[in-house]
């Protein structure tokens, strides 16, 4: 499987300030990769380094060539996080404007109609509304048709039926072979579309893998019930983490939650007032963030 980027033991540093630490990770050609961290935990600057806009410590490859490679530009569309606000500029002028750093960039006026932004072609950026400027800063990522697509909180700004048109069109192009990393920090949208989750903290990859994967590592189920059973026994369930008493009640935390319940079944009789609630992503996230620091 051809690997669309390699990244191999980068670090980088604003002045004094290390921000990204060790990094290693590879991502198949056409894979979507959601890049998920807080607030300051690396992800841009990850983005900037990949698209050899920041001078790297270690190796990047894409499709199999430096980051530095002068081709590598012509297959790479970036969204950037801000939006393209140039005074005066209209859209069309814009787009137009980028494609001329391409060698195979798309028809301008093809892409505004596929689009069904042609109306706005003549319109001012900065006359645009906040959804509107989202919308053609994603187009600005579209103009060069790359390999290999970088969209940076691509949402953010745009109403539902917005984002489920962009998302949509976002699973079009991975199904037509385009290798897409986005960041996003709304996770039950990820989730619908990525294939694999990267997971940043504090300038450290601290977790690579599926959703399924991640929530096979972290608690899935939170039980509440009133119970005589001891604590011992309830320790001796199959997947329980933790039993905790709160008040009257028994609060068990669960790796697999299906397990545990049909353990538990056999004390039925000795169970009430039970609760199930499993864990959403965003929990799982939150959890993960309040946990100590990788080392
Ligand atoms: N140009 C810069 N000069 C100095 N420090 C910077 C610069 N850009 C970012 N930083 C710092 O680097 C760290 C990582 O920033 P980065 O923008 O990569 O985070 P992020 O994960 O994209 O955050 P967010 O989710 O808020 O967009 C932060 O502590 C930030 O303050």
């Amino acid at each position: 499987m051809t690997k669309a980027v390699q990244v191999q033991n980068i670090s980088f540093s604003y002045g004094k300030q290390p921000v990204l630490k060790d990094i290693n990770f590879a991502i198949d050609a056409g894979e979507m990769i959601g890049l998920i961290g807080e607030n300051g935990a690396g992800k841009t600057t990850l983005l900037k380094l990949l698209q050899d806009q920041l001078p790297v410590g270690g190796q990047i490859s894409i499709f199999d060539h430096p980051v530095q490679d002068k081709q590598v530009h012509d297959w790479i569309g970036a969204m950037p996080q801000g939006d393209l606000k140039l005074p005066g500029v209209t859209v069309r002028e814009l787009l137009a404007n980028l494609s001329t750093s391409y060698s195979n960039p798309a028809d301008i006026d093809q892409l505004l109609r596929d689009n069904g932004i042609s109306a706005l072609s003549k319109k001012r950026l900065d006359r645009l509304s906040g959804g509107q400027l989202r919308r053609v800063t994603f187009l600005s990522a579209l103009v060069g048709q790359p390999r290999l697509l970088f969209l940076n909180e691509p949402t953010v700004g745009m109403d539902v039926n917005a984002r489920k048109k962009l998302w949509m069109q976002i699973k079009q192009m991975q199904q037509a072979g385009v290798t897409i990393i986005i960041t996003s920090h709304y996770l039950e949208e990820l989730q619908d579309v990525a294939d694999r989750l990267l997971i940043l903290q504090s300038g450290h990859i601290s977790f690579k893998g599926t959703f399924a994967e991640l929530q096979d590592q972290h608690v899935q189920a939170l039980f509440r019930f009133m119970s005589s059973l001891s604590e011992s026994q309830l320790l001796q369930l199959p997947a329980v983490q933790s039993v905790t008493r709160l008040g009257s009640y028994w609060l068990l935390t669960s790796n697999n939650g299906d397990q545990t319940m049909n353990a538990l079944g056999q004390y039925l009789n000795q169970v009430h007032e039970l609760t199930v609630t499993k864990q959403s992503l965003s929990d799982i996230f939150s959890e993960m963030m309040h946990q100590e620091e990788p080392k």
